[in-house]
Order: C-alpha cells, then sequence, then structure tokens
C-alpha cells in the first residue's frame, strides 16, 4: 500500500499515540502529570497545549517532565549518597609508586576483595611482583602469587571496578583510578594510579589499625625476599614513581665468597648505622651511609649488596643513570620518595659520564651517529655530577638511607663523588684467590651431596678435588662468575671439574688473549685516524673536520680537509661513495704494526708466562 506522504503520520505504540484527552489514563495522561505540572507550574501551558489542540506538544511537555524528575532523583541520590559518605565516613589514597600501597594491595588480595572479579591481565610469571588470585583454587581464594607457587601464570584483577569489604565490623569501599598519560617533550609517561579506601566510620584509629595491619603483613610476607623497586618510562617525568616491584630470594651470606671477615665488616658497619640513629642526630651529623663497591665484573658487588639487603631487612630502590629518562630532577624526586631505612642503589655510577677513552672511540668511529653538528660526544646521561653529589648529600631527601654505588672503572669517578663524607666506605672487590676458588668449589659440591656417590660408584674425597681444583685456578686472573659458570658446565660432575679446570684454563687465557689482540689493534687504528686528522687541522671541528654533523655523504662530498682514513666498520655506503686507495693501504700498515706490537707487549708476557706454566703442568 502507497503511503499517503501528505497525511500526518501516528504511530500505533500506545506511548507515543496522540492523546487528546490529558486526562486519560494512557501513560502519558492522566492525573499523574498532571499533578506534576502542578508542581512545576505548568499546568497553564499544558492547558494551552492541550485546548490548542497540539497533542505533540503535550507528550513533549510531559516526556520533559518525567525527564526532568528522573533525572532530579538521580541527583538527589547522589548528592545524598555524597553527603552520607562526607558526614559519616573517611577516605585515604595510595598512590602507586609508595610503599603504602604495596601494603594496601597485599592486605585486599588477601580480604579476598577481588574473589569475584571476572576481569583479569593474564601474565606469565616472572619476578615483578603482583598481587593475583589463584583460579579453580579454594573457591578463588586470591594469594600473593610472587613467589612459592607452581603456577606459571598470574591472573591479576583489574582492580579499577569498585569493591565494597566488610573488615572488623565496618564497611570498607575500594576503588582504584589509573593514571593518566602526561606527554613531556621526549616521552609519554602515564601519572600514578591512586587507591582510593573508604571506610564507613569516622573513627581515626580504624584506619591506622588497618594500615598498620596492612603493613605487618606485607613485612612478614616479604620476610623470605629482598624487594627491589624501579621505575620503567611510563612513569619518568615530573610525576616519577618507583611503579615497578620486583622480589628476589634472599641470598643467604654464606653463599658469598669474599676473602676472610669481609663481608661480616660490611654487615656489622650497616647495621651499626642503623643502630645510631641517635648519636648521629647528637653529633649533628646527616644520618646516610655511602658505599662503593668497585672491580671487575663478575666478582660479587651485587650480590652483595642484595645479601645485605635481606640480612638487614632493606628494601632496595635502584635508577640507572644510563636511561635517557633520568635528569637531575627526576633523580630528585625518586631519591626523596624513599622511604627511611632503604637503600639507593646505582649500579654501574661511571656509566653515567663518558669517559676519556669512549669519546675518543664514538669521535674516530667514523659512522658514529652519536656527534652532534659541532663534532661534540653528547652526554652519556641527562644526571650532571652536581645534581648526583646534590642526590647523595641527600638535600632533599629524608635521612636513614643508604646510598650503594657499583663500578667496574674507579679510576673513572670524579674525586668529589668519591670523597668521605659522600662515600664512607670504598670495597674493592678482586679476581678470585685460590682461596675463592676452593670455598666455590665447596659450595658447589657439598659434602651432604656428592660424598658418597660417583658416577664409578668409587667414595670420593671432595676436599682433595677442591684442593685440586683451586690449585689449578692463577691468582687474581678469573671473576667467580666465570669460575661459576665453569662449574655449571659439570655440576654434577665433581671429578671432572677438578680435573678439567687446567684444560678449561688454558683455553680461557688463549681466547682472553685473542679479545686482547682485537682490542689492541682497534685502539691503534683509532689512535691513527686521530692524528691522521690532527695532521690534517680538522681538529675541533667536528670529526670529518669540516664541522658538519654526521651524515653518509656529507663530509666527503663538502669536505675541505681530507676525510678520516676508512677502517673497520666503515659504514659501507661512504666507501662505495668514495673509494680512497691510499689511506686503505695505510690502514692496512696499522693493522700489520698492531699485530707485531700486540704480540710484544708487555701487558700480555704475565698471561703467556702463566699459560705456558698451566699447560705444561695439565699435560
Ligand atoms: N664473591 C662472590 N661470591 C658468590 N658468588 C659470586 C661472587 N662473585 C660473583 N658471583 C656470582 O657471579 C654472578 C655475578 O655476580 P655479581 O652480579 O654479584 O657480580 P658483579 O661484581 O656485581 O658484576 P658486575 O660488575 O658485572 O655487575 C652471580 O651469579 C653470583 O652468584
Amino acid at each position: 500500500m502507497a503511503y499517503d506522504f501528505r497525511q500526518p503520520y501516528y504511530p500505533t505504540s500506545p506511548i507515543l499515540e496522540p492523546d487528546k484527552n490529558p486526562n486519560s489514563s494512557s501513560l502519558l495522561g492522566g492525573s499523574f502529570f498532571t499533578n506534576l505540572a502542578q508542581m512545576f507550574g505548568l499546568t497553564s501551558l499544558l492547558t494551552i497545549a492541550g485546548s490548542g489542540g497540539s497533542s505533540y506538544l503535550v507528550d513533549t511537555i510531559k516526556l520533559f517532565l518525567l525527564g526532568t524528575l528522573v533525572e532530579t532523583g538521580r541527583r538527589f541520590c547522589y548528592w545524598f549518597i555524597e553527603r552520607f559518605k562526607f558526614r559519616y565516613s573517611m577516605t585515604a589514597r595510595f598512590s602507586e609508586g609508595d610503599p603504602a600501597y604495596e601494603w594496601i594491595i597485599l592486605f585486599l588480595t588477601e580480604k579476598n576483595v577481588w574473589r569475584r572479579s571476572r576481569d583479569f591481565w593474564v601474565n606469565s610469571k616472572t619476578s615483578a611482583r603482583k598481587w593475583g588470585i589463584t583460579p579453580g583454587g579454594e573457591s578463588d581464594v586470591p594469594v600473593a602469587v610472587d613467589h612459592d607457587s607452581e603456577e606459571s601464570t598470574d591472573y591479576v584483577p583489574i582492580y579499577e571496578i569498585p569493591q565494597l569489604f566488610y573488615w572488623n565490623g565496618y564497611w570498607l569501599e575500594i576503588r582504584r583510578e589509573q593514571g593518566s598519560p602526561q606527554y613531556h617533550s621526549r616521552t609519554v609517561s602515564q601519572s600514578a594510579a591512586t587507591l582510593y579506601l573508604t571506610i564507613y566510620s569516622l573513627d581515626m584509629s580504624v584506619m591506622k589499625a588497618l594500615v598498620d595491619e596492612a603493613r605487618l603483613r606485607y613485612v612478614e610476607v616479604s620476610k623470605p625476599n629482598v624487594i627491589i623497586h624501579s621505575s620503567d618510562i611510563r612513569n619518568a617525568g615530573p610525576s616519577f614513581t618507583w611503579n615497578k616491584v620486583k622480589s628476589k630470594a634472599r641470598r643467604p651470606l654464606s653463599s658469598i665468597i669474599l676473602p676472610q671477615g669481609e663481608l661480616d665488616s660490611i654487615i656489622e658497619d650497616a647495621q651499626d648505622f642503623i643502630d645510631s640513629e641517635d648519636w648521629y642526630m647528637e653529633a649533628g651529623i646527616p644520618h646516610r651511609r655511602g658505599y662503593l663497591l668497585y672491580g671487575p665484573p663478575g666478582t660479587g658487588k651485587s650480590s652483595t649488596i642484595y645479601a645485605l639487603a635481606g640480612e638487614l631487612g632493606l628494601e632496595i630502590y635502584t635508577i640507572s643513570l644510563s636511561a635517557d629518562y633520568i635528569d637531575d630532577s627526576t633523580l630528585q624526586t625518586a631519591a626523596s620518595s624513599m622511604p627511611r631505612r632503604s637503600i639507593l642503589l646505582i649500579e654501574d655510577i661511571d656509566c653515567a659520564f663518558a669517559s676519556r677513552e669512549d669519546e675518543e672511540d664514538i669521535l674516530f668511529a667514523p659512522a658514529s651517529p652519536y656527534v652532534d653538528a659541532n663534532g661534540v660526544v653528547p652526554r652519556r646521561s641527562a644526571v650532571t655530577l652536581s645534581g648526583l653529589l646534590n642526590i647523595i648529600d641527600g638535600v632533599d631527601s629524608e635521612e636513614g638511607k643508604f646510598f650503594i654505588a657499583t663500578t667496574n672503572y674507579v679510576d673513572r669517578l670524579d674525586a668529589a663523588l668519591i670523597r668521605p663524607g659522600r662515600i664512607d666506605r670504598k670495597i674493592e672487590y678482586r679476581l678470585a684467590t685460590q682461596e675463592q676458588a676452593h670455598a666455590l668449589f665447596t659450595r658447589f659440591f657439598p659434602a651432604s651431596r656428592f660424598a658418597h656417590t660417583t658416577s664409578s660408584e668409587k667414595r670420593i674425597d671432595l676436599v682433595s678435588l677442591a684442593d685440586m681444583f683451586s690449585s689449578g685456578i692463577p691468582e687474581d686472573t678469573f671473576s667467580i662468575a666465570e669460575l661459576q659458570g665453569f662449574l655449571l658446565s659439570c655440576k654434577k660432575r665433581p671429578l671432572d671439574a677438578a680435573t678439567g679446570v687446567r684444560a678449561w684454563v688454558v683455553k680461557e687465557l688463549d681466547q682472553r688473549r685473542e679479545r686482547e689482540q682485537r682490542e689492541e689493534t682497534r685502539k691503534l687504528k683509532l689512535k691513527a685516524a686521530k692524528e691522521k686528522r690532527d695532521a690534517s687541522g680538522g681538529l675541533g671541528m667536528g670529526p670529518f673536520g669540516n664541522g658538519s654533523s654526521y651524515s653518509p655523504f656529507g663530509p666527503f662530498r663538502n669536505s675541505i680537509a681530507p676525510p678520516i682514513l676508512p677502517i673497520d666498520g666503515l659504514n659501507n655506503s661512504i666507501l662505495q661513495a668514495q673509494p680512497l686507495e691510499e689511506p686503505a693501504e695505510q690502514s692496512k700498515d696499522i693493522v700489520t704494526s698492531a699485530k707485531v706490537e700486540t704480540q710484544s707487549s708487555n701487558q700480555n708476557s704475565n698471561v703467556d708466562r702463566h699459560r705456558e706454566e698451566v699447560a705444561t703442568e695439565a699435560y
């Protein structure tokens, strides 16, 4: 049937069907709306609309009244609840990154607050601390799933959904707000999330009791672990927070192998510092202590710090100065947002400041993108020395903290950085002695596990094997980490470890010598390139002597001074653009002379001599 568009359309719905009689009992008619209209003083309007025969207008007014009524009711309820909350409740806020936030999350998790949650993040289990639930376990009972569980997956509820729960006779409501993104010049970060805990009571002691209970529980749960706080780029910027929390199994002190008495003395010193807060106050000396652990890689610096933290129940706050989002102000915010009785750990502190060698490496490596338009090597870190000194001095921070730094290159550190008062104790770590090698072997092959069985079913004397092992290790040549690597390759075969160690030493020394030779050659090449550049008068005008920044073709195309020699690692595009016959020849000469020089170098003579001794003994 064709529809006549000239006729008005009347829908058949009872709600929208025109109702000519405002007093009728249809849904939009009747005395209810009349009364409502009277209430809002709209009776005359309704009458005019009705008498004018415009039923649409009448219905519109009725809908308006209904909507107004519903919205007013909603607002009133909201207002009433807010007033009620305001008068009869109190709200505590916990900001992510603050230790109290961790306490409360653990507390809520253990109280099964999120047991009805049906929204989860599912992650594979890592050492990062997450408070999740175990699905299918005792009726979805939430547990701290960061350790002790054989599960390999974390089910972490979405905390954003508000929850109501009952605790010690009080109703509580929990709500969490995710941080908002913040845009900085180079990065986008996220401000810290906030947790709102509302208690329907006006008694402040209830809130205090809850927070205390949460803190004590957290301390108890954390005991077998060392808690390590760090930050990732999300939270860089002005609202820096320690948003990443990891827990590591506490390392027993006995597992750290240092020369006799060294570890005990560090622990005693730290314990004494903690115990003598009053003394520091009375003497007017800032209550903080700085340690610098320095020495070759793999000698136990970090292990000592984790063992110390575990022993004294301190949490570690670690920061990397070479992270590009860390500058003086973030460092200061970070340091001042650490709680008392904690450790601020800066590993590889030398990395913040480029060494002279590094600068040369960067400057003369032809394809280096690390040089700015003026030929200057940019700083490695946005942290300045004075910024770092301020942090160590604790200008803006609370006291009662440890500052611990590690480095492999103590010579690169500025004297101001390690002066007494900033660094109270410098602890040197050396390559392994035979005594340490002996202790390591004994730790690897404890008598309780290995004394009675061997593959050949003979009783083995572990002490003799440890003697044999340690006597095969040259003093001050290998780190404990290297020895550990070797022992791991025969972790169930003490006999093989003791008899095979000499051959391993020979092989390792050979490989080391080769590496050293390669490094020596590289340095000689760089040196030659530098001399060549200096001779060409390019000094101070950038790496290519023309004052331009690096570009694959630019320096060659426009150069006033001759370009530097092509050397290993030179960008292929440069070589193709400008094949340079003569310098390439010179470069070969440099390599040859470097080899000759390296072979006769005094540096390697000790290693050579030892290698020969060991080889003779071994075979
Ligand atoms: N003195 C030591 N006692 C026990 N284990 C050690 C010791 N030194 C090194 N190790 C072992 O070697 C590995 C690396 O050690 P660690 O990270 O503590 O060395 P590091 O000196 O901090 O090295 P880096 O300077 O490279 O950070 C660890 O697995 C640790 O168990």
